[in-house]
């Protein structure tokens, strides 16, 4: 099987996009590993594919590096829609998932990037929705990461994007083995369909530095969904407005917690990398 793919990124963090709304597509968990890795694959970060829908313009597929299937993928959403954006330009296009809904417009493009607003919903706060394993204020959490007298990172927040979030609140971000400490917090207990673990420093409440370790993916250079759930959990913690530039390795996201209707906006660019055929 040989399948046309277009490699994009957002802020570097990267995917391989599968256009399947004419041609099904349901590659393995090894077929997806094997692409994914670096050294003998394609390597990416996340898989997408472009799905028909019945109640939107399209549905998005995401497969994490390692194989898994996940919910969403913010940084996808802003490539998707861009993809799109070439058959109806300019329009809202409604791009449905398995973490929800979200409607997505382009605002400047040209043959190889573009900026794109993704309207993310709401994000879900009950223990229930991220989900957690035992009943808890998503607000504070009650975890720690180091010796139980003087933890090292501790009572982060936890929200999702449709897909789970923790956000720890540190001093000095760039001082943080986001390796080391987002892979324990990945798969811990807590966590039964494990979690995206950022690390946020506030830098004024409109500006937020955050590095990441993604569920599935480990470190990449931006994270969509993370930029979201790291604004949304300064805004709930009082540390910034709801409002904010969130800075990560790859650049920078603008994320807007909306008052009126509780929706999270996300805005960034969007980059072509280059075109090729998925074999296996
Ligand atoms: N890179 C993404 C998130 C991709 C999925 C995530 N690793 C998960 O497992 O939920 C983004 O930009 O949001």
């Amino acid at each position: 099987m040989t399948r046309p793919f277009l490699k994009m990124n957002g802020l570097g963090n990267d995917f391989v996009v599968v256009d399947a709304r004419q041609t099904p597509f349901s590659p393995s968990a090894t077929q997806v590993k094997a692409w994914g890795d670096r050294a003998s694959g394609i390597g990416f970060d996340q898989l997408i594919a472009i799905e028909g829908s019945a109640s939107g313009n399209a549905f998005m597929r995401v497969w994490n590096s390692d194989g898994g299937t996940v919910e969403t993928c913010g940084n996808a959403l802003r490539c998707v829609s861009w993809y799109l954006d070439r058959e109806t330009p300019g329009a809202d296009l409604h791009i449905d998932t398995l973490g929800g809904a979200t409607t997505a417009k382009v605002l400047e493009r040209d043959a190889a990037t573009g900026m794109a607003s993704v309207d993310m919903g709401e994000p879900r706060l009950d223990w229930t929705q991220i989900p957690l394993s035992e009943e808890m204020n998503t607000e504070r959490l009650e975890l720690q990461v180091g010796p139980i007298d003087a933890p090292l990172y501790h009572t982060p927040c936890a929200v999702s994007m449709g897909n789970p979030h923790v956000v720890f609140f540190v001093e000095d971000v760039a001082a943080v083995d986001v390796e080391r400490t987002g892979s324990l917090i990945e798969n811990h207990p807590l966590f039964p369909e494990g979690v995206n673990v950022e690390f946020a420093q506030v830098i004024d409440r409109n500006t937020i530095r955050m590095r990441v370790w993604e569920r599935g993916a480990g470190i990449t250079k931006a994270c969509g969904t993370g930029a979201c759930a790291t604004l949304v959990a300064c805004a709930r913690r009082g540390l910034s407005d709801r409002h904010a530039t969130v800075i990560m390795d790859g650049g920078p996201l603008h994320i807007l917690w909306r008052q009126a209707d509780d929706h999270v906006i996300m805005t960034g660019p969007v980059e072509v990398e280059f075109e090729g055929q998925l074999n296996g």
